[in-house]
């Protein structure tokens, strides 16, 4: 068409074609398409002669194509760069292209291509690929198949098909890589157009105008785009700027919120840990603190069991040592009793020899019966010679307690069981609640007959308030204690043949203060003293020693000291002793023909009660007894005085070379009776009642300690061959006053201090200052 403009307008049906038309074809394809045209038009104007149909030939199509084309190409062209008409080589690559592809379908449509199709064989390109510029070159000419433009019959097609289809088939390779070559030199081309085009449009040849489009077409991309990325925007981050920015910030917002929960979350978390760890810590600590204190425990206690084993290893070195040291005793104490033994025995035959010189036979078997005692128990008594340590337990007034118990009899123990510990105490004999009052004088008969041997004993009631040292020492009328017991014991012994001056003193200690309770006048307070150098002993200065002739003047002398004695109501006791209350009663031979006499000494001592202050209630009535103060000073005095007596039992105990004999007034009085050589008894009395079970205890305690202190073995005094009253052994206690026999034994004082008339009362004017 473009060829033959007329024709292309004739074939085009008038109608107008694009602005720019490609101004040659190359004459090759041109032939081409009119021949292929031709062929088809042979065809199908035959069928369309014969049919009538209305079909669209080839050419119509091809022409109609090149019209798209043309319009295409002219659309191109307005966007792009004017396309030189005179410049060969210009034409556009999508037209070579599109002729090329008409060729190819031109051909298809051709009864070759039919056959070729038909025997599904490759289709052999009738047409001869041309160069951009329409020109075949030398080779490819003299190579190139003539088209076969006639059609063969089917006979000889058949024979001479080999070779042509051979001949097609290269000729459509080689129309294939020249399409394919075309292709790549037009998309190569197409490149460089469109840089170059795009030179253009922003460079020369360019109007002003244009340029202006150009831009405003560019900017119009650019804001396309921009608007692109802006919708974009919008639809990614929301409606508009400000919203996007409230919400950017409310979303901020949001994650500092999000943010800060989480930190909130992780201090609560940290905090729930912290308060955890805090509780583990504080368990720790409180274990630690616990096992401090465990260990604290245990090792005070194991230092308590240390303490305590070597408490226990002391005491039995201690009690070897004593051991070791009783049995050195008793060794000499043996030779010594062996001794003393043979010179009494010579003794007693030198007076046996001067009784019988003195011609008496009488007399000198009313002498023998009075000498010193034989056989097993007198040398038991000497070789004991210490002191023997008595329980009785009082009555209970209700239920007996079960925190105490007894093994009575000798060597019979108590038990106590006090804040979970348990206490074992053996003593040498144990009286239990229901022992009698001759029961118990029975245990203390043979310790009050060796006063007429010569021999000094001491019997002492010690024991809480209440717990019947007075009813065991004295006793009712109607079932007398030790004392009238063993009076009447002595003077049953002593017989009524006068062979013993027997003297009475009877002093009690009151607040320090020691009183003569068988004074005439008024007690006054006696001063007690050492003995003068040498002698030994002490001496109480204004006490009266009274004779007693028969045991009638003895009980009535008696109940004249005890009205005496101060007594005083107490919580625990409505008749308490509080004082102690010592009777000596000295037993000297007095027979003429014995000028160097025994003399024996039998102490009975009720000791004041040893309650404890605040439990005598002595305290507590401060405020409303008007006598509480003095009350409360006795009872002061009352412990103070029996505190010293137990250093001295310590120290005798200890074998100490210093005894504080004079920490007490007490102790001073009982200097004589628990010096060497002396017998004491000491009777405890205890109380098995709950509340007083801590007093119990320290009274056995007490007794335990006093029955480890080793008196040495007995010894018999011998009076002075003078056998004045004035001249009793220096080891006599309570030496202070002479006294004169009654001038009768019948004559006995009658009690009261206004009855002692009837006795003849030396005054003590031979007693030392
Ligand atoms: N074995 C006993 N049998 C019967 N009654 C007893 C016995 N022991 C003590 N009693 C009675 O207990 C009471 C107190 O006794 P007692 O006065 O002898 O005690 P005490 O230890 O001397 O007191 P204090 O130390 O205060 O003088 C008395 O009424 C007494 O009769």
């Amino acid at each position: 068409a473009a060829a033959d403009p007329g024709d292309s307008t004739q074939r085009s049906g008038g109608k107008p074609r694009g602005r720019r038309h490609p101004d040659q074809f190359t004459s090759e394809l041109w032939t081409e398409l009119n021949s292929l045209a031709g062929c088809s038009e042979s065809e199908d104007g035959q069928k369309g002669a014969k049919g009538g149909a209305p079909e669209v030939s080839l050419e119509e199509a091809l022409m109609r194509l090149a019209e798209f084309l043309s319009l295409q190409l002219g659309a191109e062209e307005s966007c792009g760069t004017p396309s030189d008409p005179g410049k060969p080589g210009e034409v556009p690559p999508l037209l070579t292209v599109t002729s090329q592809l008409l060729a190819l379908l031109a051909w298809t449509r051709s009864p070759r291509g039919r056959q070729v199709l038909l025997q599904g064989t490759q289709p052999a390109c009738p047409v001869q690929p041309s160069n951009l510029d329409g020109s075949l070159s030398q080779e490819e000419s003299s190579s190139q198949p003539t088209p076969i433009l006639d059609e063969v019959p089917g006979d000889e097609t058949q024979e001479h098909q080999p070779p042509q289809l051979e001949e097609e088939q290269r000729a459509w390779q080689r129309l294939e890589q020249l399409i394919l070559g075309q292709l790549e030199e037009l998309r190569q081309q197409l490149e460089q157009q469109e840089e170059e085009l795009s030179r253009l449009r922003l460079g020369v040849g360019v109007t002003d105008s244009e340029k202006r489009v150009q831009h405003l077409t560019l900017e119009n991309e650019v804001l396309k785009q921009s608007l692109s990325l802006a919708q974009d925007l919008l639809l990614r981050w929301g409606p508009g700027p400000l919203a996007r920015a409230q919400q950017e910030e409310a979303g901020a917002l949001l994650e500092l919120q999000d943010q800060l929960q989480e930190a909130q979350d992780t201090t609560e978390a940290l905090r729930a840990q912290l308060g955890v760890q805090e509780m583990q810590l504080q368990g720790l600590r409180g274990a630690l603190q616990q096992l401090q204190q465990e260990t604290e425990q245990n090792c005070r206690q194991e230092l308590q069991q240390v303490h305590g084993q070597l408490a226990g290893l002391r005491a039995r070195m201690a009690s070897l040592r004593q051991g070791c040291g009783d049995l050195r005793g008793l060794v000499s104490t043996f030779t010594q009793s062996c001794q003393g033994s043979l010179s009494e025995a010579q003794g007693q035959v030198s007076w046996a020899l001067g009784a019988l010189s003195a011609g008496g036979a009488r007399t000198q078997l009313s002498e023998g019966q009075q000498g010193p005692p034989t056989g097993c128990a007198g040398r038991l008594l000497e070789l004991k010679g210490n002191i023997r340590v008595l329980c009785r337990v009082r009555p209970a007034e209700g239920i007996p307690s079960s925190l105490v118990s007894m093994e009575p009899g000798q060597g019979g123990t108590i038990t106590t069981c006090y804040r979970g510990r348990q206490h074992r105490f053996r003593l040498d004999w144990v009286f239990p609640p229901d022992a009698s009052q001759e029961e118990v004088f029975r245990q203390l008969e043979p310790a009050v007959l060796s006063c007429l041997q010569g021999y000094s004993v001491c019997i002492f009631t010690y024991g809480q308030t209440g717990t019947g040292k007075t009813y065991s020492m004295e006793g009712p009328p109607e079932d007398p204690g030790i004392a009238p017991r063993a009076l009447q014991l002595l003077f049953r012994e002593m017989g009524t043949g006068g062979h013993h001056h027997v003297t009475l003193s009877m002093v009690e200690i009151y607040n320090e203060a020691v009183r003569d309770l068988l004074a005439t006048g008024p007690p006054e307070r006696l001063v007690v003293r050492q003995g003068p150098a040498g002698q030994g002993g002490i001496q109480v200065t204004g006490l009266t020693h009274w004779d007693v002739p028969n045991l009638e003047t003895l009980h009535q002398m008696l109940s004249l000291g005890r009205s005496n004695r101060a007594t005083a109501a107490t919580v625990m006791n409505q008749h308490s002793s509080r004082s102690h209350a010592l009777v000596t009663l000295t037993l000297r031979a007095a027979s003429p023909s014995c000028a160097q006499g025994i003399t024996g000494t039998l102490h009975l001592v009720d000791l004041a009660g040893s309650e404890r202050v605040w439990k005598a209630g002595v305290a507590s009535t401060l405020q409303r007894d008007p006598n509480g103060a003095r009350r409360l000073r006795e009872a002061q005095s009352i412990n103070r005085s029996l505190l010293a007596l137990g250093g001295v039992m310590a120290a005798l105990r200890a074998r100490r070379p210093h005894v504080p004999f004079r920490d007490s007034q007490l102790t001073r009085l009982l200097q004589p009776a628990l010096g060497a050589g002396t017998t004491a008894v000491l009777l405890l009395q205890i109380s098995t009642r709950t509340e007083d079970l801590g007093e119990t205890i320290c009274s056995l305690k007490f007794a335990q300690r006093v029955g480890q202190v080793e008196l040495g073995p007995a010894r018999r005094r011998r009076a002075p061959r003078s056998g004045t009253p004035s001249s009793l052994s220096t080891d006599t206690p309570l030496t202070g006053t002479s006294c004169t026999p009654t001038p009768s034994p019948g004559s006995p004082p009658s009690p009261g201090p206004n009855s002692c008339s009837g006795l003849t009362l030396e005054p003590p004017g031979d007693l030392p200052p």
